[in-house]
Order: structure tokens, then C-alpha cells, then sequence
């Protein structure tokens, strides 16, 4: 977890996996840490893909003005398959030693910090990972850069939605994302009010999922909405639609995918925040002599995780959650 290099001199910075809310954020504040400690920068574009086809940047405190408040990434992000194998890792270290990198941090999400742990084991490069995915599906931190903004996207558009199913009186499957991961789905429909939540971190019984909803319309409520984690048991909201519409005819059912909108748009004030601790706070490790771990931020202190421990297992939903949810629709 420690190395004995605290003398970094120069590092490199990309994002990858899916874009989050905040990950400009996190760039700047990367490149205006460094710069007040010395660091020379490279921003490396298009994540993985980018660091083996040699597209390497330098930056300077200006390159990442007027960044903190836009989505997206100016350092654009990829999924890259060349990554996966070992000489694609190969070129990437190659690329790292030839402009002179002493350190890469990885701004991503556990599939990135799965890629880097291995390219550090491989070739004996410094790494540091800060979480940023809305999925929020990385332990060693509470919240992950891009889930408060992602929630609130979500959230408004699901409010939307309530309107439009109130005055027709009919019945809404909301599809939010989250492939392996409910956190988007069980915390909306808390906040939206949702009579029905289908997580992938639960099995979902169709004749349940009927039986409840028949429930709940009996108690002279005319519209309903359920939100559902496009990783849920079922395959996502079309397929459970297909599953229940004939028993809920007279509620002129409909399906919403919301899609990519949670990924875009400005970040939250608290992914702002987050994201601008851990852009400094990954720097400050480097140079502390740190490698292979991430940074993130838990009961509002910054932690070091090792790689590896992030990558174990998978950040288990919280259960008490679940059960307010049901308590409360
Ligand atoms: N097991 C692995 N070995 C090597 N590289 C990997 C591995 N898993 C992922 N990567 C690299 O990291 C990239 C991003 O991973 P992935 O697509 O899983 O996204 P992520 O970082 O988990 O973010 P998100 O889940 O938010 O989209 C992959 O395209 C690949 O280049
Ligand atoms: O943009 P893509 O490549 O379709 O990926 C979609 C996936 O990315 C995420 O938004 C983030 O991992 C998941 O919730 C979703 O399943
Ligand atoms: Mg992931």
C-alpha cells in the first residue's frame, strides 16, 4: 500500500468507465493540487483506450478553468477491451514511462480500479483510484463522485412522471440505472414516494410483485409508480411490464426508461465538494508515498483503501433502507 517513492514529479490523470457528474471536478482538482505541489500533469484522453494509443496531454492550472460545474469529462471516457489483456497493459506502461509519468491516478469505477490494480502489479507503477460512477457500487467511501447528482436527476424526472400518472390515473414503471447495483432505484423511490422498488440486490416474485400492487390500488389510490433498476431480476421495467400489464389493464400502464440523462448534466453542489477532496486528497497520497489504494470520503473524513480491498467485494445495499421504503410507500 506504501512505497518508498515519495519524490513524484509528474503524474497522469484520466477517467474511465461510464462518465459520472463531478469527474471534471475531480480533474481540476488533480491538476491545481499538483500544481501547488510541483506535480507536472498529463491528462491522458479516452481513459484506457487513450493511454495505450498514446494520447497524452499536457495540462496547467488554466487547462481545467470553467470546468467544476460541467458534466461530462473534458478528458473524455472509454471502456477499452485492449486494456484487458496483459500487452495492452504493456503499451500502457510503456506510453507512462515514455513521457517521463512517475504516477497515474485513475478517476472510475471499480472495473478502472480492477484495471490498474493490474497494471501497478504488472509493471511496478504507482497508482491511485478515486471512485466516481453513479453507481455508487465502490466500498471505502459512503458516496462515489456522480451518485448524488445522478439520484437528483433521476429523482426529478420520477417527480415528473408522478404528475403525469396522478392526473391520468395510471400506472408508471420508471426504469433507473444500475446494472448490478440498486442505489439509484431503492433511494428515488424513497425520496419520490414510489409504491414499489425492484432492486438486483433482491429477488423479485412476480406474483409478489402483483399482490402488492393490488394492495396498495385497493387503498383508493388511483396511480402508482415502481421504480425498477434496469439490473433487476425481471431483465428491467419493459420486461416486467410484459409480466403484469394484463392484470392491470384499467391502468393503462406505461414504461419510462430514464436512460442515459442520469449520467449527464451539471454535478450537485455535494458531488462538487466530494469530488474536489479526493481530486486533492489523490495527489496528497502520492506524494505521502502511497500506491495501489483510493481515496474516498467516510462519516465525512477522507480514508485510504487498498485497491484490492475495493475491488473484494461488491458495497452491499443498506438493508434498513429497503425496509423504510416499505414501510413508507
Ligand atoms: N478485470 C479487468 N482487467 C483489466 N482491465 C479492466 C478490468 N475490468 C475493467 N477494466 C478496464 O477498465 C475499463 C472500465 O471498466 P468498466 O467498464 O467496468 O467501468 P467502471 O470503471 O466500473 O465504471 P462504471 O461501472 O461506472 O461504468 C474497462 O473498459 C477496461 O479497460
Ligand atoms: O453507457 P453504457 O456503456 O451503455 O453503460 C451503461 C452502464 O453504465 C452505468 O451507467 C455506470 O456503470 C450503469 O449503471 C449502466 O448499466
Ligand atoms: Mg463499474
Amino acid at each position: 500500500m506504501s512505497t518508498d517513492i515519495v519524490n513524484v514529479k509528474t503524474i497522469g490523470v484520466l477517467t474511465s468507465g461510464g462518465d459520472s457528474p463531478g469527474m471534471n471536478a475531480a480533474i481540476r482538482a488533480v491538476v491545481r493540487a499538483s500544481a501547488q505541489n510541483d506535480v507536472s500533469v498529463y491528462g491522458i484522453k479516452h481513459g484506457y483506450y487513450g493511454l495505450i494509443n498514446d494520447e497524452f496531454i499536457k495540462m496547467d492550472t488554466h487547462s481545467v478553468s470553467n470546468i467544476i460545474q460541467r458534466g461530462g469529462t473534458i478528458l473524455k471516457s472509454a471502456r477499452s477491451d485492449e486494456f484487458y489483456t496483459e500487452s495492452g497493459r504493456k503499451k500502457a506502461a510503456e506510453n507512462l514511462e515514455k513521457y517521463g509519468i512517475d504516477a497515474l491516478i485513475v478517476i472510475g469505477g471499480d472495473g478502472t480500479f480492477t484495471g490498474a490494480n493490474k497494471l501497478s502489479k504488472e509493471h511496478n507503477i504507482n497508482v491511485v483510484g478515486i471512485p466516481a460512477t453513479i453507481d455508487n457500487d465502490i466500498i471505502g467511501t459512503d458516496e462515489t463522485i456522480g451518485y448524488d447528482s445522478a439520484l437528483n436527476t433521476a429523482l426529478d424526472a420520477i417527480d415528473k412522471i408522478r404528475d403525469t400518472a396522478d392526473a391520468h390515473e395510471r400506472m408508471f414503471l420508471v426504469e433507473v440505472m444500475g446494472r448490478d447495483t440498486g442505489f439509484i432505484a431503492l433511494e428515488t423511490s424513497i425520496a419520490s414516494g414510489a409504491e414499489l422498488a425492484l432492486l438486483p440486490e433482491e429477488l423479485t416474485n412476480i406474483k409478489e410483485v402483483k399482490r402488492q400492487l393490488h394492495e396498495m390500488l385497493k387503498q383508493q389510490r388511483r396511480s402508482s409508480l415502481v421504480v425498477v433498476a434496469e439490473g433487476d431480476e425481471t431483465g428491467g421495467a419493459v420486461k416486467l411490464a410484459e409480466k403484469i400489464k394484463d392484470d392491470f389493464a384499467q391502468y393503462d400502464m406505461r414504461v419510462c426508461i430514464l436512460g442515459h440523462i442520469q449520467r449527464g448534466g451539471s454535478p450537485t453542489a455535494r458531488d462538487r465538494v466530494l469530488a474536489s477532496r479526493l481530486g486533492a486528497a489523490a495527489v496528497k497520497v502520492l506524494k505521502e508515498g502511497h500506491s495501489e489504494v483510493m481515496v474516498g470520503v467516510v462519516n465525512n473524513a477522507l480514508k485510504i483503501t487498498p485497491l484490492r480491498v475495493a475491488i473484494s467485494k461488491k458495497k452491499e445495499i443498506d438493508h434498513r433502507l429497503i425496509d423504510l421504503a416499505k414501510v413508507l410507500r
